[in-house]
């Protein structure tokens, strides 16, 4: 076993040494190839479900890269942060309660950072930018993400995350809730609200991944529509993660912070 543990984050200007859990999985046989060929960081650890953490430390690994499952992301995150790696992270199922126990975490753990991407493409993230902007203007707002029959987590960490963007800016222009005449909803039909603002699923063989932002007002609608069709969509937003993270200690939720959208 090495002896390598970090017990120091990185410093900005240091190649990040990446780790990558979740390596062999639809996002990982991306990420392998683009970390790989990316300048300015190097690829040290391909991992999966069977290996130990350790197995992180044991690379040398600076960065951690986590493209795994909800249930296994938050103890890869803490085990990182324990051991003053930065890390990114990719895996959906971060809310609030989640995010509240590792920025506590970060609290002791002064210079390293963690960026959690519910999606790490720059048209969903600005999509849903997009949508955040408009969605004081109109009455009504609801948001519906489309999805391949294999995803775990229902609704899309991209959705909660634009739900909640939605809902922090028509609460901020004190905008009154979406009208909702429907008293009764025993079959759920009207989808999950989140922040306010109704959400719906959709599971569907063939398709990739998808939003839809559906925006209302008298006698108009807007929607704003992004598709992935591809996981390469992913990988400059990886990249960019990989390469700004230690950069940013603490927490950063959304890739639209580091993209400086605001
Ligand atoms: N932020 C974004 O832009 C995007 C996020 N995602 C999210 O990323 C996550 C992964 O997606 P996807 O690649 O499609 O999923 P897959 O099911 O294809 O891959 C998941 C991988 O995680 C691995 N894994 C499971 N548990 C652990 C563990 N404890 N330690 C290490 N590896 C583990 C599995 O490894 P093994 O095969 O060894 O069991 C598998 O290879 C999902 O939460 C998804 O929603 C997806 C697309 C874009
Ligand atoms: O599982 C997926 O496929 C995706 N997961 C992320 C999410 O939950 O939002 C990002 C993207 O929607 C693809």
């Amino acid at each position: 076993m090495s002896e390598t543990t970090p017990t120091t984050p990185a410093p900005a200007d240091a190649v990040p040494r990446v780790a990558i859990l979740g390596a062999g999985g639809k996002m990982g046989r991306h990420a392998v190839p683009a970390v790989r060929e990316a300048a300015g960081l190097e690829l040290v650890a391909e991992l999966g479900s069977r290996d130990p953490l350790q197995a992180v430390l044991d690379a040398g690994a600076t960065h951690l890269l986590d493209l795994t499952v909800p249930d296994a992301s938050p103890d890869n995150v803490a085990f990182a942060v324990e051991h003053g790696l930065h890390a990114v992270v990719g895996t959906s199922g971060w809310g609030a309660e989640r995010r509240r126990a590792l920025e506590a975490q970060l609290a002791e753990h002064p210079g390293v950072g963690v960026l959690i991407a519910p999606n790490f493409s720059v048209g969903s993230v600005l999509a849903s930018a997009f949508a955040a902007k408009a969605a004081r203007w109109f009455e009504s707002v609801e948001v519906v993400e489309l999805h391949h029959p294999a995803k775990l987590d229902a609704p899309s960490g991209t959705a909660v995350r634009t739900a909640e963007m939605i809902g922090d800016a028509r609460a901020a222009a004190g905008v009154d809730p979406s009208p909702d005449a429907t008293e009764r909803d025993p079959d759920g039909a009207r989808g999950a609200v989140v922040n306010g603002v109704h959400v719906h699923a959709v599971r569907l063989r063939g398709l990739e991944a998808h939003q839809e932002v559906l925006m209302g007002g008298p006698g108009e609608q807007l929607t704003v529509r992004h598709d992935a069709f591809d996981r390469g969509a992913y990988m400059p937003g990886v990249v960019l993660g990989l390469r700004t993270v230690a950069s940013r200690p603490g927490l950063t939720y959304g890739l639209d912070g580091v993209l400086e959208l605001d």
